[in-house]
């Protein structure tokens, strides 16, 4: 947020040379320790065990990508963002001018996660180029374009609420960023504090650096599933964390506080490791559902369509819940014909719902709805 005259008379400021902490109450910590350490061992034994991995955990970046989103005030659901998915297989040229500034936010998000979790699978270090290009691409259009993406800020900023006028905390300020960041990826990469913690002291430090003007609650939670997989916590870059948060935001923000005003790093860490337990659990949970629903349509489109094609056309309304008619025809390796007389028989039955009829040269938009449904948060 800018500045204008604001109240700083409940505000902490940074804990300048506290990072990383000399010491934490590790008998406090074992206990949360093991049992987060248990249930993401369980989400990634889960994830790494299904085949066609993608199909079940693309839908829950998706989630994650509404959920921190709407944490920051960006209001989306799950469906506007596939149909600007849609928007864009399609090939539309005005993708970013007809659509909400909303949803755009939501959609850059996702991409933008997708992008580095690429980018690191692909081999490129964890480090401040990485941060920055994820940035950069969180913040490429709408709103965040004027917001230097991909650069540091060069002024104070500050976190508060702009309506009441009241600032809760003071980040660093910019002229101490750089050696501040390159200790924050030096601490990240050779640390030897165990990973689950030092991904926890990690988030908090970039959350207090808010190195960026815009986009540093976003960038710093896909920082955790990053770090989770390049620490070997996970065998896949793939972990959605913004759920937990986002349902505990008040005592997330408080425990952040806590440790830049009373040095409480201990109890920052426990909180996190509660929230990695917790959202293991329920990404497993949603995991399951998914594969539930994919199992139990797979039986309704073979009645259904009564086609060989069947699972083809169930595997591509997975990948794109929201999709036109012609991406359908051209991509799912289905016959054309045959494609269009499919996808006429799931609007029949109900399993498609029509979002647009189709227009002239334009193709009908379709959503399936049981999987929308199912990952409403
Ligand atoms: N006291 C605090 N200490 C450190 N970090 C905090 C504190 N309070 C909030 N945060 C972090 O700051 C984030 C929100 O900051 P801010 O509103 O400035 O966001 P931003 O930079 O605009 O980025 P985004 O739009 O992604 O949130 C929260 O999601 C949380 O991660």
């Amino acid at each position: 947020m800018a500045i204008k005259a604001y109240d700083l008379a409940d505000a902490v400021s940074y804990h300048e040379g506290a990072f990383p902490p000399k010491s934490l109450d590790y008998e406090r910590l074992l206990g949360p320790l093991e049992e987060a350490a248990a249930s993401l061992a369980r989400y990634d034994a889960k994830i790494s065990g299904m085949v066609n991995g993608e199909l079940f955990l693309a839908p829950l970046r998706r989630q994650d990508a509404v959920t921190s989103s709407r944490m920051e005030g960006t209001i989306s659901t799950i469906e506007d963002l596939y149909r600007l998915e849609a928007e864009e297989d399609s090939g539309s040229t005005d993708l970013y001018r007809d659509a909400r500034h909303d949803d755009i936010e939501t959609y850059l998000y996702s991409r933008a996660l997708r992008s580095a979790q690429d980018a690191l699978a692909e081999g490129m270090p964890l480090g401040e180029h990485l941060i920055r290009s994820a940035h950069q691409q969180l913040l490429s259009a709408g709103r965040g374009a004027r917001k230097r993406p991909g650069s540091y800020k060069i002024e104070q900023n500050y976190i508060g609420d702009e309506r009441r006028g009241k600032i809760y905390y003071v980040p660093i300020a910019p002229e101490q960023l750089e050696p501040a960041m390159a200790a924050l990826v030096q601490f990240i990469n050779t640390s030897e504090t165990r990973p689950l913690i030092r991904t926890a002291l990690a988030h908090v430090e970039f959350e207090a650096l808010h190195p960026f003007e815009d986009g540093n609650g976003r960038i710093g939670r896909m920082l955790i599933t990053l770090m989770l997989w390049r620490l070997g916590v996970l065998s896949q870059p793939n972990f959605f964390v913004s759920g937990y948060f986002e349902t505990h935001k008040d005592e997330y923000v408080e425990r952040m506080r806590a440790v830049s005003a009373e040095g409480d790093w201990t109890g920052w860490v426990i909180f996190f490791l509660q929230a990695m337990h917790e959202q293991a659990t329920v990404n497993i949970q949603t995991a399951d559902a998914i594969f539930k629903l994919h199992s139990g349509m797979r039986e309704r489109f073979r009645e259904v369509l009564n086609s060989q094609f069947h699972d083809q056309a169930l595997d591509f309304v997975f990948a794109s819940p929201v999709f036109r008619n012609d991406r359908f025809v051209e991509r799912s390796g289905i016959p054309a014909t045959t494609a269009r007389l499919l996808s006429r028989r799931l609007v029949d039955a109900g399993l498609l719902r029509t979002l647009q009829p189709a227009a002239g040269r334009r193709a009908a938009l379709y959503a399936f709805d049981p999987l929308l449904d199912l990952l409403r948060v």
